[in-house]
């Protein structure tokens, strides 16, 4: 057994969620009016609603002294120290060192890494202004309408969902276009729609190794040559974001040209650093920098409050009761706004890539269970498909609902009906519908006798599901940045408790290594019959067709 799973306040939690078998929410609203006050905490323009959650005042304090015998402050104090807490791959975590904006030197090993911050940052400035000024032209001497990020996982996800988020923001006359898969399909899609003299590609790759981006690189270079006929145009149309300066030469890109970041930023912790130069782009280098103070001021939140008013330790705590007590398996991430419609795809991979390990940090497999599966859609769509099963399944599904106060299109009454959608979804999550409302509700339709017994069942909502709601002023650089630093803390805090290393990613090198294996061994003459009987007879069909 494992040292979390035998400390006291591991198992006085155990023996806490025993009772709430007796506990509905609804009753606990009933006792306390002060409920939403009690269990609400605002940061900014945000408001973080948590009451409608299976927790009373003893649940949080229980919880609060797993983050303390966690030392979770100790470990945010390590991470913004730059000691190198990624211990697997032997590196800090910085990624709060790319929008620190408070003036102050963070340093690794004594060496200040605010100046390389600041010197890109000033360099993404001069390159944005003269794209999106028109001074920085094609190699047919256009202007720039087009620009295509290559790259996947943390080189696409984040850049991509915050475009999207950011629309409204973005420049008039400046489209972005995001290719990640290798499947063709996607680059080609792209390529259809744009001009090559008037394209600007950005290769963003980390290590500049992944297949996927380097293939989608070469294909483009490849298409833009054809189309321009000189390689000498690739200098005007393709830039390089990587830490990686010798493969982004061999790749046949200047590293003028290159947008530089460093190894203690992750993959998925990565847009806000040169990563973000699409964002950039498109919704200019002020507003980037207001997405990085949006940032840096959650965390100077999370960095100095104390637990029991801490956003993302109050989320990452209330994570932690649904997945270890309660026994949820998944997470739904539920933004109504359509404009955020990948952020659920973002943290996807923000949470799932950080805290899906089975490992402690002290090698051992945990006895206990680590980061959920998350999910989500934007509402209303979401209402229309998957709440079903919230509702009424067999399955405890804790929900975020986010949603602004505010539309970018205040068009007659939708937003009103958007939200009005919102309120509801957790209302009814709370309270449900018990057997008697179900009854009454159908007497008063008329239904009656052997009819309303057959229906009544499928009408009663247990409820008791629980809920957060963020509700924020309105989606802008600002305030997007700060929800997004909220989950990356949220995730911080889980990893630390669960004792996982949550900076590395070893669990995606398998895959990649066996493909690179089976590859050649696609066009190879003849039947394989070094795999396993069923990758063989997969691969051998493969050739049949192909052949
Ligand atoms: O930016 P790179 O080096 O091309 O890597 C892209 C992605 O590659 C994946 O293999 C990693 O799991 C991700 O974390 C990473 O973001």
């Amino acid at each position: 057994m494992s040292r979390l799973t035998t400390s006291t306040v591991w198992n006085a939690l155990i023996d806490h969620q025993g009772e709430f078998e007796q506990i509905a929410m609804r009753d606990l609203f009933g006792q306390d009016p002060q409920r939403f006050n009690k269990f609400s905490l605002r940061f900014e323009d945000m408001l973080l609603d948590y009451s409608k959650n299976c927790i009373t005042g003893e649940t949080m304090m229980l919880l609060r002294q797993l983050a303390e015998e966690a030392d979770v402050t100790g470990w945010a104090d390590r991470m913004f120290r730059g000691e190198k807490i990624n211990f697997t791959e032997e590196r800090a975590v910085l990624h709060v060192a790319l929008r620190n904006r408070s003036g102050k030197p963070i340093r690794i090993g004594g060496e200040d890494v605010m100046p390389g911050v600041e010197a890109v940052l000033e360099r993404m400035r001069r390159f944005t202004e003269s794209v999106r000024n028109g001074q920085w032209r094609g190699y047919t001497g256009k202007p720039i309408t087009d620009i295509v990020n290559i790259g996947i996982g943390g080189s696409d996800l984040g850049p991509l969902m915050v475009c999207e988020a950011l629309k409204p923001y973005g420049k008039e006359g400046l489209s972005t276009h995001f290719v990640s898969n290798i499947d063709a399909t996607h680059i080609a899609e792209v390529l259809k729609r744009v001009d090559p003299e008037t394209t600007l590609f950005i290769i963003a790759s980390k290590t500049f190794t992944t297949q996927e981006t380097l293939t989608n690189a070469q294909t483009a270079r490849r298409w833009l040559i054809g189309k321009l006929g000189d390689k000498a145009a690739v200098g005007k149309h393709f830039v390089a974001v990587s830490t990686n300066a010798e493969k982004v030469s061999e790749f046949g890109i200047n590293t003028a040209n290159m947008f530089e970041f460093w190894d203690w930023v992750g993959g998925r912790y990565s847009l806000w650093s040169a990563i973000g130069l699409p964002i950039a782009l498109f919704i200019g280098m002020d507003r980037f920098e207001q997405l990085l103070e949006g940032a840096h001021a959650m965390d100077l939140h999370f960095h100095s409050t104390p637990l029991e008013k801490n956003l993302p330790v109050t989320l990452a705590l209330l994570g932690i009761w649904y997945n270890n007590f309660f026994g949820a398996e998944t997470h739904a991430i539920l933004p109504y706004d359509q404009y955020m419609s990948r952020f659920p795809a973002y943290f996807q991979q923000g949470d799932m890539e950080s805290n899906g390990k089975r490992i402690d940090r002290d090698g051992q497999a945990v006895d206990y269970s680590t980061g959920p599966v998350i999910w989500g859609e934007p509402g209303t769509n979401g209402q229309h498909a998957f709440y079903q099963l919230i509702h009424q399944g067999t399955k405890l599904i804790p929900c975020d609902f986010i949603a602004p106060a505010l539309s970018h299109n205040p068009i007659t009454d939708h937003h009103h009906k958007l939200m009005a959608n919102f309120f509801a979804q957790t209302e009814a999550l709370m309270k449900g519908k018990t057997e008697a409302e179900a009854r009454e509700e159908l007497e008063a339709e008329g239904v009656s006798g052997e009819a309303l017994e057959k229906l009544l069942p499928h009408k009663v909502f247990p409820g008791n599901r629980p809920t957060n709601s963020i509700l924020l002023k309105q989606i802008t650089p600002r305030s997007l940045g700060s929800l997004i630093a909220l989950y990356e803390h949220k995730i911080f805090v889980q990893g630390i408790i669960w004792r996982v290393n949550s900076f590395d990613q070893w669990g995606v090198e398998l895959g990649k290594q066996l493909a690179k294996a089976i590859l050649p061994e696609l066009t190879a003459e003849g039947p394989v019959e070094n795999h396993d009987p069923s990758t063989n007879g997969l691969i051998n069909a493969y050739k049949e067709i192909c052949e």
